[in-house]
């Protein structure tokens, strides 16, 4: 039975999605499409090849230990009678099962009983009786699960530290048991009533506060990795300006190394650095949190993001890129976890002047000796004397304009383009970075003619542009609450993109009796041809220019704290001090509290948005906290409520233990991707007729006219969407690497990735963007208003008061 194409008005066959392999999937466009095929499927899941392969649910893991004892019956089910204390039909040593199956009794004795002990204490502390019974249940199982045949000896007696601390506070040990079994039933009885309270008030007790006191002591994370601490190692900086070659240098390192691993702020750069080598004969694999290419068994690098970092093997030189992130509020940790732990004889960083003191007191910190290299720019960069005066006829070949909306960067757009027949690449933050690498390429392509470049503050990291101009359009960014000034290094590092060095394509990659930098043990390189040309940095409106000014030639702050985030198993451990019935995200905002910094050199990174993302998994029953912890640091975009909402249907799946493919994820936006490929096949069709019409006549072009489907406008509203799928896309890849059993296959995922960014960059290439807004009037507003006050700082005599600047509080009347 043939299936219907979208909104079932093409009658078609299949489903390329179901039932082609996979170099069919990425033929594009209807022209290219086999006869009849179905473009994108909403195929009803039983049809697809590969769909519903579900597996048994998963049990709720509070139940799914074996317990060692028959008590496996949850409070509120019938009890069976036990006569004569004989359970599980085992024979087992006498000692064993009189303590087991005793303690069984009389759990089985209070069960009956709970409703007493669910006093006016646990009332007002907000336990109902429904999470009483739910707590008892548990204490259940964490009791007769431990192992009573050897009669572990207790804490006190010399057990381990932390599980000291839990077992004493909330669970009896079996040897506990014993003893207060050889006193007597109601000395035994109170310790286990006494025990099951505390375990219920888990959090509030003393034993177990001083525990997460214990776990939220963080002053010492160089001490978290004692391995790596008992190797001597040697620190590279190489610090500079942007476009000094720091970068080129540790890389030329890394090459010569016979094991390395690079670790970079995006996956764009680790996909760059993995596909030089590659293409260079030096084998080396990719590890990002999405995708993982292991191609080689014995590969010589190893490229990553910084998150992914391999820790765990011995290796002669890490490349650690972008070091100054290491004081990022929100990913700083992931540079002082990669530093502190990672088990290199040679770990070069890259990076601003303005982190070497820090860098410098975490060497004295670890013991590691530490050589710094400086670099001044490959090629001069000025501020330019004049904005352009508010006037877009004077872009020019080379230019790249900087706004902060992807609405402003498609208005500029589409302004450029009609005021000066000059096509316009876009870079920004919500294209996927294959996207952003294609579009950059188009750019620096001399051949074609996109001239100029209108990007976000995504074009300062990452993408090797040769910009001529950088031009900032505002110097504010909306922060999701006003519009705020940029930092003055955010402004350095975009507006230090203009002029970037390209290696010319006969440039020797090494010449030896240079060294621009301090000697160390990095190959030296020849001097450099000069750039023909400085780069240039202005502003669109002349009133910005001065704030510029000031800004391209103000010093940079010093880095002061290195970022540190607790690592994932104190996380857990210490969530396990917390009853059940405590929410995740509450229980991480407690460790935020609770957590002890040293703070002359760390600062405790923001876990706000795990907070957010663990918010949003909140209401999934029966994920392990291991699973949520997991679950927290997948990349969720915070303003994408589909992207949210594909989450929470993958925290389902996990929490049953269904595999099956992302194309049966209810809720996932694959009408866009359909509606987009089917205004894609009626442009095809619109455009034959047109090439008929051309040599038919008159009557026959407007019967064409009349038959052909006009295309929806399928541009700026088409984007976002399927800016959304991607990324609900790659959240699915990213989790299919933490529950490969759960996210499978993957191979469907990633033709779905491809798929959605080819009809991202299709849309990207058109220039007729009818539904770009024209700059908005808030801008116009946002520069009188935000700016209005700025000049105020601007002085007549050209002195510039420094905006960022912490002013004193002004003092307050008694
Ligand atoms: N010695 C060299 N020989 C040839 N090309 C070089 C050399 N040094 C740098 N380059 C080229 O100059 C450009 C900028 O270098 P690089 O990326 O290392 O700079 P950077 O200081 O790390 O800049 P950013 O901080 O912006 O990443 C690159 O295209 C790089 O290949």
């Amino acid at each position: 039975m043939p299936l219907l194409g979208p909104r079932g008005r093409i009658p078609l066959q299949r489903c390329i999605l179901c039932t082609h392999n996979i170099p069919r999937l990425q033929v594009q466009f209807a022209k290219q499409l086999p006869q009849n095929a179905r473009i994108f499927s909403t195929t009803p899941t039983p049809l697809r090849k590969g769909g519903h392969v579900k597996s048994k649910p998963k049990p709720n893991p509070v139940f799914s230990k074996p317990v060692s004892s028959s008590f496996v019956r949850r409070v509120g089910e019938p009890c069976p009678v036990r006569q004569g204390g004989h359970f599980g039909g085992r024979s087992r040593d006498k000692k064993e099962v009189d303590i087991q199956n005793y303690t069984d009794l009389r759990l089985n004795f209070f069960m009956k009983r709970l409703h007493q002990y669910w006093d006016e204490e646990l009332k007002e502390l907000g336990v109902t009786y429904a999470e009483a019974k739910e707590e008892f249940n548990l204490f259940v199982d964490r009791v007769l699960s431990q192992d009573f045949k050897t009669l572990p000896p207790s804490p006190i007696d010399g057990g381990e530290s932390e599980n000291f601390l839990l077992k004493e506070t909330a669970i009896p040990t079996p040897l506990e048991l014993k003893r207060a079994q050889n006193v007597g039933e109601e000395v035994f009885d109170s310790i286990l009533v006494e025990k099951y309270r505390s375990f219920t008030l888990r959090e509030k007790s003393a034993p177990i506060a001083e525990m997460q006191r214990w776990l939220t002591d963080l002053q010492h994370p160089h001490e978290w990795y004692p391995e790596t601490r008992s190797m001597q190692r040697t620190w590279i900086m190489h610090v500079g300006p942007t476009n000094s070659g720091k970068t080129y240098r540790a890389l030329k390192r890394l090459e010569e190394c016979s094991s390395g691993i690079y670790a970079g702020p995006l996956r764009l750069l680790a996909h760059e650095i993995y596909d030089r080598f590659n293409a260079k004969g030096i084998s080396c694999n990719l590890v990002t949190g999405e995708e993982q290419r292991l191609e080689h068994l014995q590969a010589k690098i190893t490229s990553s993001t910084v998150e992914m970092v391999d820790t765990t093997r011995d290796v002669e030189v890490a490349v650690l890129d972008e070091i100054q992130m290491i004081g990022d509020k929100y990913r700083g940790w992931a540079w002082t976890h990669a530093l502190l732990a990672v088990r290199a004889r040679e770990v070069h960083m890259c990076g601003e002047e303005r982190t070497v003191e820090l860098i410098k007191n975490l060497a004295a910190l670890t013991g590691d000796k530490l050589v710094v290299h400086r670099y001044n720019r490959l090629g001069p960069l000025h501020t330019a004397n004049e904005s352009l005066n508010g006037d877009w006829n004077s872009i020019q070949k080379g230019d790249c304009v900087v706004t902060f909306s992807r609405k402003d960067i498609f208005a500029i757009k589409k302004t450029i383009e009609e005021k000066t027949g000059k096509r316009c690449a876009v870079v920004y933050g919500g294209l996927p970075p294959e996207t952003r690498s294609y579009q950059a390429r188009l750019f620096n392509d001399q051949s074609n003619d996109y001239d100029v470049l209108v990007a976000s503050d995504a074009v300062g990291m990452g993408l090797n542009l040769s910009i001529q101009r950088v031009i900032f359009e505002t110097l504010t960014k909306y922060d999701g609450e006003s519009d705020k000034l940029l930092e003055v290094p955010h402004i350095k590092q975009i507006g230090g993109r203009a002029g970037r060095y390209r290696v010319a394509p006969s440039l020797p990659q090494k010449i030896s009796g240079h060294e621009n930098g301090e000697p160390g043990t990095i190959p030296p390189v020849g001097p450099l041809p000069a750039m023909p040309n400085p780069g240039i940095v202005t502003t669109f409106e002349k009133a910005d220019l001065k704030l510029l000014t000031y800004a391209m030639n103000a010093t940079t702050p010093d880095i002061k704290t290195a970022g540190i985030h607790p690592p994932d198993r104190v996380i857990e451990k210490f969530a396990k001090t917390f009853p059940v019935r405590k929410p995740f995200s509450q229980i991480l905002e407690k460790m935020v509290q609770m957590s002890r910094v040293n703070s002359n050199l760390f600062h405790l990174c923001s876990m706000d948005a795990s907070m957010h993302s663990a918010g949003v998994v909140e209401g999934t029953k029966g994920l392990t906290v291991a699973e949520r912890i997991t679950i927290m640091q997948a990349p969720l975009p915070r303003n994408n409520p589909n992207v949210k909402q594909a989450l929470v249907a993958y925290s389902k799946l996990i929490a049953e233990s269904r595999s099956g493919s992302i194309l049966d994820v209810a809720g996932l936006e694959f009408d866009v991707l359909d509606d987009y490929l089917e205004a894609k096949e009626e442009e095809a069709k619109r455009a034959e007729a047109m090439k008929n019409a051309a040599k038919g006549s008159q009557m026959e072009l407007s019967k064409m006219w009349s038959e052909v489907a006009v295309p929806r406008d399928s541009s700026m509203s088409t984007l976002p969407a399927l800016e959304g799928l991607h990324k609900s896309t790659m959240l699915w890849l990213w989790l299919s690497y933490r529950f490969p059993s759960v996210f499978t296959p993957r191979e469907t995922a990633f033709d779905l990735k491809k798929i959605t960014e080819d009809a991202i960059q299709d849309i990207l290439s058109k220039t007729n963007y009818n539904r770009a807004k024209k700059l908005r009037s808030r801008e116009k507003a946002k520069r009188k208003g935000a700016f209005g006050e700025l000049d105020e700082l601007l002085m007549e005599d050209g002195v510039v008061e420094n905006p960022w600047e912490e002013k004193p509080q002004a003092a307050t009347a008694a």
